[in-house]
């Protein structure tokens, strides 16, 4: 098969799709590898390191998508890139589709076969191919909040973990999943007084047996958030239902409810953000944007700031997968792989996976129907 790799165009979206390790793999499988010139150049590899691996430099965007059978990414197209969709494309990034109702329509137009990173999902309801970007993500959420509740950086002007006599900042953590967790290390970390909530006692318990008192666990429910959220001095959002548009939880009435200064950090942003208050997409250009007197940061692309980092995380786990769908084909490794099979959102021109359906009210069709005169 022969894969492609545009370099990513999102505000200072510095990770690529594939590391010169990722090429590599794909050539001793007998593949054939595009690389958009300095696509990794963000990431620290150059054209040479991509060559050197066994990759072919192409001048140009249009000539990877043109020539290559499967495109593989970090972010969701832009809508530069929609010209370049076609029939039986094999797209292979995160999509975060629910929230986006234009790059829907354009796969299904075009019967793109559309595999999202972020719903991949094993047996045992694990995310691996977000779990990476998830780990930076919580763990950037907790600096960024420190930086943002500086005076300079227009916060209340507090640090997180205080000093001997005056108390620790408040962070409050809705969703205890990987961002949640690695938000909670942090910021426990950091000295900060920590309280986080989620739906699913089970997690609750884990949480409490791996941090050994040293954070407040909470049910999530309208009553706790509400006073949770009332003291808080950093809240980060940081919930997920697979596929679909992440709950507002945290009302706009709950914000107003902040003193001034405070933080938010809306990592969910990138399935529509949990709290109402966060109307937009920031970018890494322009990340906040301040309402009710809280400071909001709600960038979709958290990791491509600490590029070199992520894109090798997010490598390290796209490759088995990406390997698998070059070397079976789509309807070979689908069928045989679960985890695989659930990150398909658009298949000849159908949503295929239910949540991103209901999310933008479109028809649903399971995959298995879908998949019948399918060419790849
Ligand atoms: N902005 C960015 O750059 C990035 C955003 N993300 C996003 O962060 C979000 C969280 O991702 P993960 O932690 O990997 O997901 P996860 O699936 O590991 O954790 C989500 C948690 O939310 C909990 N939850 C669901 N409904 C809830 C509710 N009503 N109240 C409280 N908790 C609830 C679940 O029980 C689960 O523990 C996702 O939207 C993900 O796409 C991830 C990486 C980068
Ligand atoms: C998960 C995701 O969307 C990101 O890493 O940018």
């Amino acid at each position: 098969m022969i894969i492609g790799v545009p370099k990513e165009i999102k505000d200072n979206e510095n990770r690529v799709g594939l590391t010169p390790a990722g090429v590599s793999a794909y050539i001793q499988a007998g593949h054939r590898v595009l690389v958009e010139t300095q696509a990794g150049i963000g990431s620290g590899f150059s054209d040479e390191d991509f060559s050197a691996a066994g990759a072919e430099i192409l001048d140009s965007a249009e000539e990877v998508w043109q020539q290559a059978e499967m495109i593989c990414k970090v972010k969701e197209p832009l809508p530069a890139e929609y010209k370049f969709f076609r029939e039986n494309l094999i797209l292979f990034t995160y999509l975060h589709l629910a929230p986006e109702r234009e790059l829907t329509e354009q796969l299904r137009a075009k019967k793109v076969v559309a595999i999202a990173y972020e719903t991949i999902q094993t047996d045992d309801g694990s995310l691996p191919l977000l779990m990476p970007m998830s780990e930076v993500a919580g763990r950037m959420s907790v600096q960024i909040g420190a930086q943002f509740l500086e005076k300079p950086h227009g916060g209340k002007g507090v640090l997180l973990g205080g000093v001997p006599g005056v108390p620790p900042a408040h962070v409050v953590i809705v969703g205890g999943g990987i961002v949640g967790t690695n938000a909670a290390k942090m910021a426990v970390g950091l000295g900060a007084q920590v309280t986080i909530l989620d739906i699913n006692a089970n997690r609750l318990r884990e949480l409490d047996d791996l941090f050994q008192g040293r954070l407040r666990t909470l049910m999530s429910n309208h009553y706790n958030i509400a006073q949770a959220v009332k003291d808080a001095d950093l809240l980060i959002g940081a919930v997920l239902i697979p596929g679909a548009r992440a709950p507002k939880l945290v009302t706009e009435d709950m914000v107003k409810s902040m003193s001034p200064g405070s933080v938010i950090v809306d990592v969910a942003i990138d399935q529509g953000g949990s709290i109402e208050t966060v109307d937009r997409i920031t970018t890494h250009s322009e990340p906040t944007y301040v309402k009710h007197g809280v400071v909001h940061y709600a960038v979709a692309n958290m990791p491509g700031a600490v590029p070199r980092t992520s894109t090798i995380a997010l490598s390290n786990v796209t490759i088995p997968y990406g390997l698998q769908l070059a070397n079976k084909g789509v309807r070979a490794a689908i069928t045989q792989n679960r985890a695989l099979a659930r990150g398909v959102n658009v298949l000849n021109g159908h949503v295929v996976y239910e949540a991103v359906a209901t999310s933008l009210n479109l028809p649903y069709v399971p995959l298995e129907d879908a998949l019948h005169d399918l060419q790849v």
